[in-house]
């Protein structure tokens, strides 16, 4: 078997009393999409950060490459890629004059360097953009000129901060088979996100919540291992049925999604169609039935199991 790219082991970061990520253990495999799935402040850029070698741990080790840290993380700096989540490009420079500027930093030969650029604006599509201002550009572009200079020196392990925050679904799409394209090319990627679909599409993700790891895994097997059964209720007036299933016994978690309201009903209890019928008082008219559990299933019981043991 090949090194992992990354392990880490109890790896934390406080800020003052705030402690952002708190001790993470982690192993990514090489040739892997590794996504860190979180809300807003669980930690996930702060992780990052930390395993690029940009920011120190309070506590705790990572092997990153083979590479020790917190140590000298200068050999790490030719061999990582880093979209950080704000656009960090000059907006009064064009595309070609950006991209050049970062093959300068990577130290690419003017020889390499035209021949790389010319590869990178077909492979991202940005073509006909090359000569406009980089503060011109849509949503998509501005995602794809980063992405090109992260990967220009072709790096081994990229580091990809809520990459798709700003663009539309299709850009998304477009944007993952890209990421598919530098795995087969023999990269292996972290990716943060909030979003559902985009974990989804990892090989591997580890659940974050207030700094920690809740939970990891491949997708499906997580969905497959939930700890809790989800029951789906269809009919009747669903924001009363919800009220009143809400902090019943059994009754884990419920929101309403179009016409159907999805409930999380705990492992233990036999029946979960007839225990949500019977919770509800007013289930008159109401359909409920048992259905395959995703990845939100998956992250609100991971997060709401902590709360229960008193973690977060
Ligand atoms: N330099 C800093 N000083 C103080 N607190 C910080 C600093 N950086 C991060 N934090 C805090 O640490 C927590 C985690 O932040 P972090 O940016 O890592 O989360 P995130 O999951 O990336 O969130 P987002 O999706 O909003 O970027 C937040 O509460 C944040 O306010």
């Amino acid at each position: 078997m090949t090194e992992p790219v990354v392990v880490a082991r109890g790896i934390t970061r406080r800020f003052g009393p705030k402690t952002a990520v708190d001790t993470v253990d982690l192993r990514i495999e090489r040739g892997q999409i590794y996504g860190f799935l979180g809300p807003n402040g669980s930690g996930k850029t702060t992780l990052m950060r930390m395993l690029t070698g940009i920011l120190r741990p309070s506590e705790g080790e990572a092997l990153v490459l083979g590479v020790r840290l917190p140590g000298n993380a200068e050999p790490l700096k030719q061999q990582i890629g880093y979209m950080t989540q704000t656009f960090s490009h000059y907006r009064d420079m064009t595309v070609l004059e950006n991209l050049r500027f970062c093959a300068d930093i990577y130290g690419l030969t003017a020889r390499e360097r035209r021949a790389r650029l010319d590869e990178l604006l077909q492979i991202h599509d940005l073509t006909e953009q090359a000569h406009q201002m980089a503060g011109s550009l849509s949503g998509g572009q501005r995602q794809r000129l980063a992405l090109a200079a992260a990967v220009l020196h072709r790096p081994r392990l990229l580091f990809l901060d809520e990459p798709t925050s700003a663009v539309d679904p299709e850009s998304r799409r477009a944007f993952w088979e890209q990421l598919f394209d530098l795995v087969d090319d023999g990269a292996s990627i972290i990716v943060s996100t909030h979003f559902m679909d985009e974990a989804e599409r990892c090989h591997r993700i580890a659940i974050l919540d207030h700094g920690r790891k809740r939970a990891d895994g491949p997708p499906p097997r997580l969905m497959r291992d939930l700890d809790a059964n989800v029951v789906e209720v269809e009919g009747g007036n669903l924001r009363l049925f919800k009220r009143d299933l809400d902090g019943r016994p059994g009754i884990m978690s419920t929101a309403q999604i179009g016409e159907r309201l999805r409930v999380l009903v705990e492992k233990s209890i036999g029946d979960p169609a007839a225990h949500v019928r019977k919770a509800g008082k007013l289930a008159l008219n109401v359909r409920c039935e048992v259905v395959r559990p995703n990845l939100e299933d998956v992250f609100v019981s991971a997060t709401r199991r902590a709360v229960r043991e008193g973690a977060a």
